[in-house]
C-alpha cells in the first residue's frame, strides 16, 4: 500500500491533497484520544463540527428522547454550556453510555474536516493503535493510498502526532512483513513526511527507550502539545493519552454522514 503523511493540515503541498482510499486522523492531545475513550465507554456516536455555534445549533435541531451531549474545548478548557471538556478521564460509561456526542476542538475537528477527501476515515490514538493498524491492513487495497493526517497545533507540526503516525507505520509493517527492514517492505512511503514520522518513532524507541505507557507519557511531555497541556493544567491527561492499546474500538466515519463516527 502507498502511504502519505500530513504532519499538519497546513504542511501539505497541493499535489498531496488528492483523493485517498483511507484517511487516518491523529490528534493525540487530545481529540482523537477522547473519541476512542468515549466510544469505548459506550457512546453511540461522535459528530465533529467546526464551531461552538454549530454545535449548539445541531443540539437544538436534534430529535429524540436523549439530546446529544456537547463536548470539546477552546484554549484547552471546557466551553461554557457544554457537557464535557477535552480530558479523556471525563468520559465514563455512566456519563456517555448510549449517548450521541457532538464535538468541537481547536485542531482535531479541523483536521477531520481537512482530511475529508477520502473514501473512508478512521480516528487514531495511542489508546487504539493496534486496532487501527489492524483495520488499515484489513481494509486497504495493495495499490491504494492511505493518508495519515496529523492535527498539529494551530498549523504547527507537533511531536506527539508525528510519533503516532510513525508508530502506525511501524505496526502496520509488522503486521504485513516478517522482515525488520522497512524500506523494501509492503508499505511504500510516498512523501518525506512519512519517512520523518517513521524516523521520529524509531528514535523514540531506540534512543529515548520508550517501551510502555509510562515512558511514552514522559516522552509526550517533551512535545509541543505536551508542554501546552502541562501549561494549561492538564498534565495528568498525558498518562491517559500515552496509554497504548487499552481500547480495541476504531472510530469510523459513517458513509451517510461524513462528520459522524461510530465503532
Ligand atoms: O485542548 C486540547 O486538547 C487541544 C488544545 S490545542 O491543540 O492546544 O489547541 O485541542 P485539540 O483540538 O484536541 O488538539
Amino acid at each position: 500500500m502507498n502511504v502519505e503523511v500530513w504532519l499538519s493540515p497546513s504542511a501539505v503541498a497541493p499535489s498531496e491533497r488528492g483523493h485517498a482510499e483511507l484517511a487516518v486522523v491523529i490528534d493525540v492531545l487530545r481529540a482523537t484520544t477522547v473519541a476512542a475513550t468515549a466510544l469505548a465507554a459506550g457512546a453511540r456516536s461522535i459528530t465533529a463540527c467546526l464551531s461552538v455555534e454549530e454545535a449548539f445549533k445541531m443540539k437544538a435541531e436534534a430529535t429524540g428522547d436523549n439530546p446529544p451531549l456537547l463536548c470539546g474545548e477552546r484554549d484547552c478548557n471546557p466551553i461554557d454550556g457544554f457537557d464535557y471538556g477535552n480530558s479523556p478521564s471525563e468520559y465514563s460509561p455512566a456519563g456517555v453510555g448510549d449517548r450521541d456526542l457532538i464535538m468541537t476542538t481547536t485542531n482535531g475537528t479541523r483536521a477531520i474536516n481537512e482530511a475529508s477527501n477520502c473514501d473512508g476515515m478512521l480516528l487514531a490514538s495511542f489508546t487504539n493503535l493496534s486496532a487501527v493498524a489492524q483495520r488499515i491492513v484489513d481494509s486497504m487495497s495493495s495499490d491504494g493510498l492511505l493518508r495519515i493526517v496529523c492535527a498539529g497545533t494551530n498549523g504547527a507540526v507537533t511531536g506527539e502526532d508525528a510519533l503516532l503516525a510513525g508508530a502506525l507505520l511501524a505496526v502496520c509493517h509488522k503486521k504485513l512483513s516478517d522482515t525488520a527492514r522497512f524500506y523494501d517492505g509492503p508499505l511504500n512511503l510516498v512523501n518525506d513526511s512519512a519517512v520523518i514520522a517513521l524516523a521520529a518513532w524509531q528514535h523514540c524507541i531506540s534512543h529515548d527507550k520508550v517501551t510502555d505507557g509510562e515512558t511514552l507519557a514522559t516522552r509526550l511531555s517533551l512535545t509541543q502539545g505536551g508542554k501546552n497541556m502541562v501549561a494549561a493544567g492538564y498534565g495528568s491527561d498525558l498518562v491517559d493519552c500515552g496509554s497504548i492499546d487499552v481500547f480495541d474500538v476504531v472510530p469510523t466515519r459513517q458513509s451517510t454522514d461524513p462528520a459522524r463516527f461510530t465503532v
